[in-house]
């Protein structure tokens, strides 16, 4: 990997990024609304019992109108926590993380929890679930290409529990949540990057 690939790839990552914080709160609620009808068409049909999200921030769309529709089916939902040499595991979120109708009432919302190193809220304590255990996995992309290849926020956490998943027969579905808008042509994929199953946004999913 050369200096400019490495430096385009921040650059794209930065301007992502940008884009999506500046999504005006109606903007937002009604992302997160069309991404739970669409999420909601896509799982009609299966029997989830554990689903691992995340709790959203920088402008990422918000899975909690989703999150409350599968906590009302009786699914148990987990949420990343991050470990040491970039390691995630998934412990399960407290019932009142996502009670809320609002995504900037989230932000007010209590439960018991800690901030991580990059500010993000994590559940404390016990419950955690091995990430092949779960029937499917949520991630927050920064962006996204017709091939499923996926651009996260560059500490590879997710790279590295999905390259795991990979070996296992019975592995979660691997759901890439973004907005529209966060797709781009074609990303440069490197060795180590682990695409998708599909990604979901507010404007419906695309199977790779
Ligand atoms: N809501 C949410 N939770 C998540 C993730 C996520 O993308 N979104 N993660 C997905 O991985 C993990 C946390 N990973 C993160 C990785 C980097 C930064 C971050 O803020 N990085 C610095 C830039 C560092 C650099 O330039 O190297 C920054 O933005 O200032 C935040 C979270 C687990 N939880
Ligand atoms: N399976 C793995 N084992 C060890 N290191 C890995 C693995 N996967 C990725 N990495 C490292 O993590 C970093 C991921 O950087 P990259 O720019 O691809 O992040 P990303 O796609 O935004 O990641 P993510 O969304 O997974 O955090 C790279 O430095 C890479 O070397």
């Amino acid at each position: 990997m050369d200096f400019s690939f490495k430096h385009t790839k921040h650059a794209l990552r930065q301007h992502l990024r940008a884009q999506r914080r500046q999504y005006s709160a109606a903007h937002q609620q009604r992302a997160a609304q069309r991404l739970a009808y669409y999420l909601q068409r896509l799982v009609g049909q299966h029997r989830w019992q554990h689903v691992a999200l995340y709790w959203p921030s920088d402008g990422e769309i918000d899975p909690s109108l989703f999150a409350r529709y599968l906590q009302r089916r009786g699914v148990r939902l987990y949420l990343p926590v991050v470990l040491q040499r970039h390691g995630l595991r998934f412990v399960e979120a407290p019932a009142q993380a996502f009670s809320v109708r609002h995504r900037q009432q989230l932000r007010q919302q209590r439960w018991p929890g800690k901030r991580n190193r990059y500010g993000l809220r994590e559940p404390i304590g016990r419950g955690a679930i091995a990430a092949h255990q779960l029937d499917a996995l949520l991630m927050p992309l920064v962006g996204f290409d017709r091939q499923g290849q996926r651009l996260g926020m560059g500490g590879g956490f997710y790279d590295r529990v999905v390259a795991r998943l990979h070996r296992r027969v019975r592995r979660p579905q691997l759901i890439g949540l973004a907005h529209a808008t966060q797709e781009h042509t074609q990303l440069v994929s490197e060795p180590w990057d682990q695409a998708v199953d599909v990604v979901v946004t507010d404007a419906g999913h695309r199977r790779r």
